[in-house]
């Protein structure tokens, strides 16, 4: 194979309780790449629709990802990439990481496979340092891997694949503004008072188990955030009447999407996600924030060839 098409799909990190560790991949919205073999070694950036971004393969994820996926590889080619993107930069549904997954399963797949997917995810890491400053791999995971994701450890780096309960759909509330992962990381506190960590880790712990057991009111326990919610909701305008309000249209949960300024609610069913969404939309609907929504079903498949 010569060329590859990809579905490179959005995803949501921290999933309230799971802050770095737990994700789900998105079905509804994604980017889409090309990836090609060239005789000229190395990695070029050839074109990218959507959002301005850096065409220098250092500068951007996509590239940097690559970069390190070949330095390991040493194939005998190279790879131009073209990047076609639908997810905004610095939305909170992991636009940076759809690209850093992207090029490296692509590049994976025109190499035949040499690698499974924990070492792509590791690989995709490299780019994800670049643009967040710190090293994660909760939008990375579920995106590389599809369905819901635990982040186990990154050094050395393990990643659990959870199961999808069926019923179960995602509404995303992206009001048009950017807020940087870089910027929302450094506001964060370096220490957690103890009884903060045992409610939060107790989530952890139950979300799981409601998702391996399909136990939606175990879910609808389970998502809350006490440790970094408090710090980040005042970036995102109107951010407690879409949680008040999403809960009130029968979500199973509201909170920040990674780290916003996208919002995220949980919801059993298809038509209840629908009612929460138009609930979501009305809180501003009076106001003079742009604003996008997404019904999806858990992509349980992850990064797509086209
Ligand atoms: N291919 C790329 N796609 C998106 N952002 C990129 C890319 N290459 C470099 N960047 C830079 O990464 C930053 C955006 O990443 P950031 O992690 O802040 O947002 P995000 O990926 O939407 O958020 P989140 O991780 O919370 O979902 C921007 O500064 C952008 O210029
Ligand atoms: N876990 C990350 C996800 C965003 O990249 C954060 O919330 O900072």
């Amino acid at each position: 194979m010569e060329e590859i098409k990809i579905f490179s799909p959005a995803t949501v990190a921290n999933v309230a309780c799971g802050f770095d560790v737990l994700g789900f991949c998105l079905d509804t919205i994604g980017d889409h790449m090309v990836v090609r073999k060239t005789l000229e070694k190395g990695i070029k950036i050839t074109e990218i629709e959507g959002f301005d971004l850096p065409f220098e393969a250092t500068e951007n994820v996509a590239g940097v990802s690559a970069l390190a996926l070949i330095e390991d590889a040493k194939p005998n080619c190279g790879f131009e990439i073209e990047i076609y993107k639908n997810i905004k930069p610095g939305s909170g549904i992991g636009s940076s990481s759809a690209s850093a997954s992207g090029s490296v399963f692509a590049i994976n797949e025109l190499l035949g496979k040499p690698y499974n997917k924990t070492q792509l995810t590791y690989f995709a890491m490299q780019g994800e340092k670049m643009a967040s400053q710190s090293e994660h791999a909760d939008n990375l995971a579920p995106g590389i891997f599809g369905g819901f994701t635990l982040v186990k450890s990154i050094n050395p780096l393990e990643i659990l694949e959870l199961p999808t309960p069926k019923d179960l759909y995602a509404v995303i509330v992206h009001p048009q503004i950017e807020i940087k992962t870089s910027e929302a990381r450094a506001m964060l506190p370096n220490n957690v008072p103890l009884i903060d960590a045992i409610i939060q880790w107790a989530n952890v712990g139950s979300f799981v188990h409601a998702l391996h057991t399909s136990n939606y009111g175990l879910i609808q326990r389970s998502l809350q955030d006490i440790v970094i919610e408090p710090y980040r909701k005042r970036l995102i305008p109107h951010f407690s009447q879409v949680k008040s309000e999403s809960m009130k249209a029968g979500a199973l949960g509201c909170a920040i999407s990674g780290s916003g300024p996208s919002m995220f609610a949980l919801s059993h069913g298809l038509e209840n996600a629908k009612k929460i969404e138009l609930a979501m939309k009305k809180v501003y609907s009076n106001t003079q924030i742009d604003l996008e929504t997404y019904v999806s079903k858990i992509n349980t498949k992850g990064i797509k060839i086209l």
